[in-house]
């Protein structure tokens, strides 16, 4: 008996099935297809997807950071702007999602670019500089548990991983909302913020994205 297999799992099926291997576009848009049509998954998805993009392209980063890999639908989106040298590190605690994304992101062709991180990212941020030679973090995507997105972002500034010009760009905004993360970035002097409105993934919902940069 084999255990049903995961929403994930299925993901990485359709995946491997539909898309043209070595192209992100045609992962992103099996990814976005299934996810619209099959099974809803909590991809960044295309319409904030394109506000991402925008960001990536403004920050041009050398190191990227991800908090909440999941199936790497956004490490793909964020890797596939990246200029030749740039790298994106991004931070996942469930090995099932890592594994599946790791798949997911061979098919790519991007593995090349993107370290996938075991972990919770409050205990990996601080590991960062000594394991994994960051020295500043040019860009970060925060999608992962939604009150951690305020520690995690207070943990990166005392490690001293920001930089002026540093930019941070956070989902879920609106839905399912981080509140005390909007409170705290919106009031720090050191932050200039600027909200993008637009939809949960695959929804109908407002959402909306927030971006910080770090300005020293
Ligand atoms: N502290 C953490 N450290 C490392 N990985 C983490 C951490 N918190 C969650 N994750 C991982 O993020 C992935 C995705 N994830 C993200 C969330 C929080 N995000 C949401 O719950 C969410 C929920 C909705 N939604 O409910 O409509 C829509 C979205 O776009 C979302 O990002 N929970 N798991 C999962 O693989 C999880 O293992
Ligand atoms: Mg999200």
């Amino acid at each position: 008996f084999v255990m049903d297999q995961s929403k994930e799992q299925r993901i990485l099926n359709s995946v491997s099935y539909n898309a043209v291997k070595g192209d992100p576009e045609s992962v992103l848009d099996c990814i976005d297809n299934y996810c619209s049509q099959k099974e809803w998954a909590m991809n960044v998805g295309d319409e904030k997807g394109v506000i991402l993009d925008k960001v990536v392209e403004e920050a041009d980063p050398t190191i990227a950071l991800e908090f909440g890999t999941y199936v790497g639908y956004s490490a793909i989106r964020i890797a596939r702007l990246l200029k030749p040298n740039a790298r994106l590190l991004t931070i996942e605690f469930n090995p099932e999602f890592a594994s599946i994304a790791r798949e997911i992101i061979e098919i790519a062709g991007l593995s090349e670019k993107i370290t996938i991180i075991e972990g919770h990212s409050q205990d990996i941020i601080p590991q960062l500089r000594e394991k994994y030679q960051v020295d500043k973090v040019d860009f970060v995507f925060l999608d992962h548990w939604k009150e951690r997105y305020c520690p995690d972002t207070i943990l990166l500034e005392e490690c001293g991983y920001l930089k002026k010009g540093s930019i941070l760009l956070a989902d879920n905004i609106v839905y399912p909302g981080a509140p005390d993360f909007v409170k705290y970035i919106r009031s720090h002097k050191s932050f200039d913020c600027t909200n993008y409105p637009s939809h949960l993934e695959y929804m109908k919902v407002e959402d909306a994205m927030e971006k910080a940069v770090y300005m020293g």
